[in-house]
């Protein structure tokens, strides 16, 4: 198939490393490069076709990952960094020269992933973050472009590389979700 759909995740991708401990995530810029400290392993990691999530030059999908707000730190040119949508819940602060996103953090405490940060691990040169375990918001790559008649070839590719494909998010996500709506709303 001619369309790229990640990256990193195209051609396969490696297996999460047992004890990994983090790394660091740096913007595309050359010099004065944003640099964000992760201390500890991420969690589901995800190809997302939304259109809000950043995606490499050329990529459909993004691929993303959470991992908690305490183990995120901006270690270098952090001034270069601006909040691209403020009335989005996940607030995505991007390198203001070469557009990448950094770090993703939620502000409103109800929010059901509030405390985790969402990241882009291939942003690192670290080995051994956490495999992308499924694809989420496909049918959303059509409102970025990608042609309707794709689609079928494009969930068939994701799912030889081992993910599985939905339009939301994945269904141990969308229960965690639930549980937590219905939490708030019996407390
Ligand atoms: N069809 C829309 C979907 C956008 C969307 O709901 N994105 C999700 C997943 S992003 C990370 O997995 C979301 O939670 N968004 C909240 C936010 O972005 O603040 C589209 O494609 O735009
Ligand atoms: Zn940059
Ligand atoms: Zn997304």
């Amino acid at each position: 198939m001619s369309i790229t759909l990640h990256p990193s995740i195209d051609n396969g991708f490696a297996a999460t490393k047992e004890n990994f401990q983090g790394g660091v995530l740096n913007c595309n810029c050359e010099s004065n490069t944003v640099r964000v400290k992760l201390s500890g392993q991420t969690a589901h990691n995800h190809a997302c076709g939304c259109s809000k999530c950043w995606k490499p030059e050329g990529a459909v999908f993004s691929q993303i990952a959470v991992i908690s707000r305490d183990n995120v730190e901006v270690i270098a040119n952090a001034e270069k960094l601006v909040v691209i949508d403020e009335s989005a819940a996940i607030k995505r602060h991007a390198c203001k020269e070469c557009g990448v996103h950094m770090y993703g953090r939620i502000d409103n405490t109800n929010h059901p992933f509030f405390g985790l940060d969402f990241v882009h691990t291939e942003l690192s040169t670290d080995e051994g973050w956490s495999a992308p375990e499924f694809a989420a918001f496909v049918s959303s790559i059509i409102e970025t472009g990608t042609d309707p008649k794709d689609m079928t070839a494009i969930r068939t590719r994701l799912n030889e590389l081992g993910l599985n494909t939905y339009d939301c998010l994945s269904p141990a996500l969308m229960d965690a979700i639930a549980t937590h709506v219905y939490a708030q709303n019996h407390a």
